[in-house]
């Protein structure tokens, strides 16, 4: 919760202020009881109007302050809660960014931050987009539940307490024997049923959450395997269950809305005990009415902030867990890497010096004292068997991943396609104009037609505007890919990289848009990360990795010519894709 809170560290006067506005405002409401139980019990002894005319006053001051007050401490506290969360988001997106992006030194582990987790760097098929999905949704929600625990929670806590001691030190100072009681009343009201009210509410939302459970995981059963339960006639048998279960969760989600209101009931029972007892010892004491009056009044006026306690322990009791979950993710991401050093304005090619890259500070070296110079104005592929070194190399090129030793000059521009690229939740145009707003419709159709996503657009009853991604239109992985190519290619940024852009395209089609990517580019730097040799005859350079290594560089036609494991892979791949050719 701590941690949480810290976060609203620079907001801290704004919420004094609102703290401060809601205690006085509080005040003013219980000063407002007591001078208007003075005035009427005074009254009813029918002194001279003089006498009355400061309490006259009083009321009427105390009820416009109180009013303006209230006021002012919704808007101010509405305002630091609000500020707050900003910030807060704020935090948690940069922590979920750097968890993204594994390190040196702390791989990604399944589980953690940039693992399996919500900031996990692949996302494999549907399923992986709904958990996704779900694990965004539970974060948006924990986030949120900071405006609660400001404004539902902290604030009225003050008050309360405020008010509370307040009134009852009032009490104290007038009838001693009173004040007692009204102190006791008060600690019953505000610390004994808010106890009660979050250890019930503890306890039932952990049956509750286990119901839901069980009526989740029989609810998949029911669906994954209706083929079954079908053939083996139990389909019956098992909605039995899952209506007996969803009858108990219904049961005791009723039971758990009703906690609040039985806590709400026996605070008002609390308090209207304690100004019985208040005016019961009063009179006892021999106090005239109007003191009486005054002090029965008073405490019944100073129960008000401390009956919604109940309603705020249990919603702390509630928000534990989401504060548990982010001070977890802000504490867990990685600290941010250093970023690779950029180059100054004039340099504005790519160079790498002597850059090695280990994910574990023992493990071996991903990148073993790679130099590389990548020409403002020429292409270059990067080509090597699977786990040689190329994603790895790619990623310090476009700065995300900082080298453990040597020197990366990355200037500003670099832009890329990464395995992670996301198609959002929305049309395919604006999934096109993020990478450029002002995009016109034939720069659109150009970059599409470069990629060969244009025919599939065209094709679809809504065009450009159809909706994609998760709860959108279904796109096979070739369309996606594509999307995500016209994306980057629309950007035009000053170097692009691209990790195996045509992997999921069959090879006639990974051609055409190969060539086509590479058509547009023309003039500007590209780095390319692939596995497939064909159309790399129009790449300016290549470069052949091998246990984090270059092991040989050139042109096409070149490392074709001699032997190698460039000419290996150029055999292979011919001799898979056409075996007569070999
Ligand atoms: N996040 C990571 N944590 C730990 N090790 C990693 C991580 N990413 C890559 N590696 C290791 O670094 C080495 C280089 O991996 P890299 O992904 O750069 O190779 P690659 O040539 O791109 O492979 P592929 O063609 O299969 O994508 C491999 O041994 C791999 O296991």
């Amino acid at each position: 919760m701590r941690r949480v809170l810290s976060v609203v560290r620079p907001h801290l006067a704004r919420l004094i202020a609102a703290g401060l506005a809601g205690v006085t405002a509080e005040l003013c409401a219980v000063a407002l009881m007591a001078s208007a139980a003075w005035l009427i019990a005074r009254a009813s002894q029918q002194p001279p109007l003089a006498a009355l005319s400061l309490a006259i006053v009083a009321v009427r001051a105390f009820a416009v302050f109180r009013g303006v007050l209230r006021y002012a401490d919704r808007l101010a506290g509405h305002d630091a809660t609000l500020r707050a969360l900003a910030e807060l988001r704020g935090r948690v997106y940069d922590s979920l960014a750097r968890a993204a992006v594994p390190a040196p030194g702390r791989p990604v582990a399944a589980g953690a931050p940039g693992g399996e987790g919500p900031a996990r760097r692949r996302t494999p098929g549907k399923g992986g987009a709904r958990r996704d999905a779900d694990a965004l949704g539970h974060m948006v929600a924990d986030v949120d539940s900071l405006q609660d625990l400001l404004l539902r929670c902290l604030l009225p806590i003050t008050s309360a307490v405020a008010v509370a001691v307040v009134a009852a030190g009032l009490a104290l100072v007038l009838l001693p024997a009173a004040g007692l009681v009204a102190a006791a009343g008060l600690l019953v009201a505000g610390l004994a049923v808010p106890a009660c009210a979050a250890l019930a509410a503890r306890r039932l939302g952990a049956r509750v959450a286990e119901a839901r459970d069980a009526l989740a995981a029989r609810s998949l059963d029911l669906l994954d395997g209706r083929f079954d339960l079908a053939a083996f006639g139990a389909t019956a048998r098992v909605l039995e269950r899952a209506e007996a279960e969803t009858a108990r969760l219904a049961r005791l989600e009723g039971l758990a809305g009703r906690v609040s209101s039985i806590a709400f009931g026996a605070g008002v029972l609390v308090q209207g005990l304690t100004a019985v007892g208040v005016a019961g010892v009063a009179i006892a004491a021999g106090a005239d009415e109007v003191l009486v009056a005054v002090l029965a009044l008073t405490t019944l006026a100073a129960f008000e902030p401390v009956l919604p306690l109940a309603d705020a322990a249990q919603r702390l009791t509630e928000l534990r867990p989401a504060a548990r979950r982010l001070a977890a993710l802000l504490e867990d991401a990685p600290q941010a890497p250093a970023p690779a050093r950029a180059a100054g304005p004039d340099a504005a090619e790519l160079e790498l010096r002597d850059v090695t890259v280990r994910y574990a500070p023992d493990g071996p070296a991903a990148l073993d004292g790679v130099s590389l110079r990548v020409e403002p104005d020429r292409s270059l592929a990067v080509v090597g068997a699977s786990g040689a070194g190329k994603s790895t190399l790619l990623g310090v090129l476009a700065g995300l991943l900082p080298p453990t030793s040597g020197t990366a000059l990355v200037p500003p521009g670099v832009r890329g396609l990464t395995q992670d690229a996301h198609v959002f939740h929305t049309s395919i145009r604006a999934n096109l104009l993020l990478a450029r707003p002002a995009a016109t419709e034939d720069e659109l159709r150009e970059a599409a037609r470069r990629t060969r996503l244009l025919e599939w657009v065209e094709s679809l009853p809504e065009g450009w505007d159809t909706e994609v991604g998760e709860g959108g239109r279904p796109m096979s992985g070739g369309q996606r890919q594509r999307l995500l190519l016209t994306r980057a290619l629309l950007a035009d940024p000053g170097v692009l990289v691209l990790d195996e852009p045509t992997e999921a395209l069959d090879h006639a089609l990974a051609d055409r848009v190969l060539a086509g990517v590479l058509a547009a580019r023309r003039g500007r730097a590209t780095v390319l990360v692939t596995h497939r040799l064909t159309g790399l005859d129009a790449v300016d350079e290549i470069i052949v990795m091998d246990e984090g290594r270059i092991v040989q560089r050139g042109t096409h036609a070149g490392l074709t010519g001699i032997p190698g494991p460039y000419r290996d892979l150029w055999d292979t791949e011919r001799l898979v894709s056409s075996p007569a050719a070999a």
